[in-house]
This record gives structure tokens, C-alpha cells and sequence, in this order.
């Protein structure tokens, strides 16, 4: 890994990981990983083996039943990962009740930048048609690329994107690889998904199977 100049560098450090939603269950068990620097790392694993749970613990917001996951040196929990980390996780949660232009705003205030910066993006995937729309009123594929942009607004260093170009269709998907590739020279973006566009060079495979 290591592409590019990023200061403080990117890291993703997993130590005797151990990760369940319940007492009956355990779904990754005794996970070490230490990734360092900017790059791709594309996450891979059967359906059901835990590759969004993993992403869940990035979040922050499932605690290990026992071990550590740091974001850049610090515990995924602490509130001091939000200002550079990003979490895209695989379904939207969007406010029906809001337009799709309200969600811009909402999320480039949340990150603390102006909005024309996910407005300009947002244009460039075609969305402005559909900016004074209530949610409730998107087809599937437009929600995903609002999402998509609302999850990744901002500046960070590590992302972690949930089955991003699941029912995205094929234009957009360019437009994302090409954004991904561009974050991907300062910046740690893992991506799991059982399909990766042809256009995007992948630095890593992380088969959890093999962890
Ligand atoms: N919120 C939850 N509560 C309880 N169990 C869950 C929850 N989310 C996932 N699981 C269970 O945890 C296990 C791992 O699921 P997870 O979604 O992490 O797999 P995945 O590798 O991302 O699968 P896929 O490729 O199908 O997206 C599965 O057995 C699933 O049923």
C-alpha cells in the first residue's frame, strides 16, 4: 500500500477482533489486520460471512464483543474518527419526508463544508432533475448515487463503502471509479462488493475467509 503523500497516514488496525450481534452467534472471530497508507483494499467473503459487520465495527457503532479496531491509531468508537473517517453502508437511510437536494445540504453540514461541493457532484451523476424530489419519489438507483455522495462529502482519509455500484447504472459507476481512484492517492478506501468495475485498480484483496 502507499500511493501518493498523505499526512497523517491512513491506517486500518484490527487486534483479536471478535465481533456478534448475539451471545448464540459469532461472526468474525480473532481478526488481526494492520493496513497502512492510501490505496484500495477491496473486502471479499462468501455472502453472510461478515464483511458489512466488519464495516459496522469501522463504524463505531458495533462494539467487539473482544478485541480492538483503531482508525488511524484511534478506537473506531471514538467520536475524533468522524472528522475522517466515512461509512457508506450498502442500504440508504434517507429522510422520506426530504427532497433530495435537502440531503445535500444536511450532509455538507454535517461534515462542515460548503454544499456546492456534493451539489456539484451530485449534478455531474445526473441528480439535478431530481433535486426538488422527496426521497420516497426515487427509483433505487438514484437513492444508491445520493447516498453515495452524502456518505463520501467532505474531506477524510479512510472510507469504507458498503456494495457501492449495486443497482447504480454503468455511466455512474465510471464516475464513481474515477472518484475512488482520485481519493485513493491520499486516502485508505475500502470496498466491499461482489462485483468491481473493470476501470478500478484494486492495491488489495482482503478475503476474510483467509484471516
Ligand atoms: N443487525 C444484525 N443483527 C443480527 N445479525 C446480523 C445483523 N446483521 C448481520 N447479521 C448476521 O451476521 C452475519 C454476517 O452478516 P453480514 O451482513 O456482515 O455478511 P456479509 O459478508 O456482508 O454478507 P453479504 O455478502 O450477503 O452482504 C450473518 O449471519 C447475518 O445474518
Amino acid at each position: 500500500m502507499g500511493r501518493g503523500e498523505s499526512s497523517p497516514l491512513p491506517s486500518f488496525e484490527v487486534n483479536n477482533l471478535t465481533l456478534a450481534y448475539s451471545s448464540e452467534y459469532t461472526v468474525l472471530k480473532d481478526l488481526n489486520l494492520s493496513i497502512n497508507g492510501s490505496g484500495i483494499v477491496h473486502i471479499t467473503a462468501p455472502n453472510g460471512y461478515g464483511k458489512s459487520t466488519l464495516i459496522e465495527a469501522a463504524s463505531g457503532y458495533l462494539h467487539p464483543i473482544y478485541g480492538k479496531i483503531l482508525i488511524n491509531g484511534v478506537d473506531a468508537s471514538s467520536p475524533e474518527t468522524r472528522k475522517y473517517r466515512r461509512i457508506c453502508r450498502a442500504t440508504p437511510a434517507l429522510h422520506p419526508n426530504l427532497s433530495l437536494v435537502d440531503h445535500l445540504v444536511l450532509s455538507s453540514q454535517l461534515t462542515g463544508v460548503s454544499k456546492d461541493e456534493a451539489i456539484q457532484r451530485a449534478i455531474r451523476f445526473g441528480l439535478n432533475i431530481w433535486f426538488g424530489k422527496r426521497t420516497d419519489a426515487l427509483s433505487t438507483g438514484t437513492r444508491k448515487k445520493l447516498w453515495y455522495i452524502m456518505c463520501t462529502t467532505g474531506k477524510f482519509n479512510v472510507a469504507f463503502l458498503d456494495e457501492p455500484f449495486n443497482g447504480v447504472d454503468k455511466e455512474s459507476v465510471e464516475l464513481m471509479s474515477e472518484e475512488i481512484c482520485r481519493w485513493s492517492s491520499r486516502s485508505l478506501i475500502f470496498i466491499s462488493s461482489h462485483v468491481i468495475p473493470q476501470s478500478l485498480h484494486i492495491d488489495m484483496t482482503l478475503d476474510l475467509t483467509k484471516y
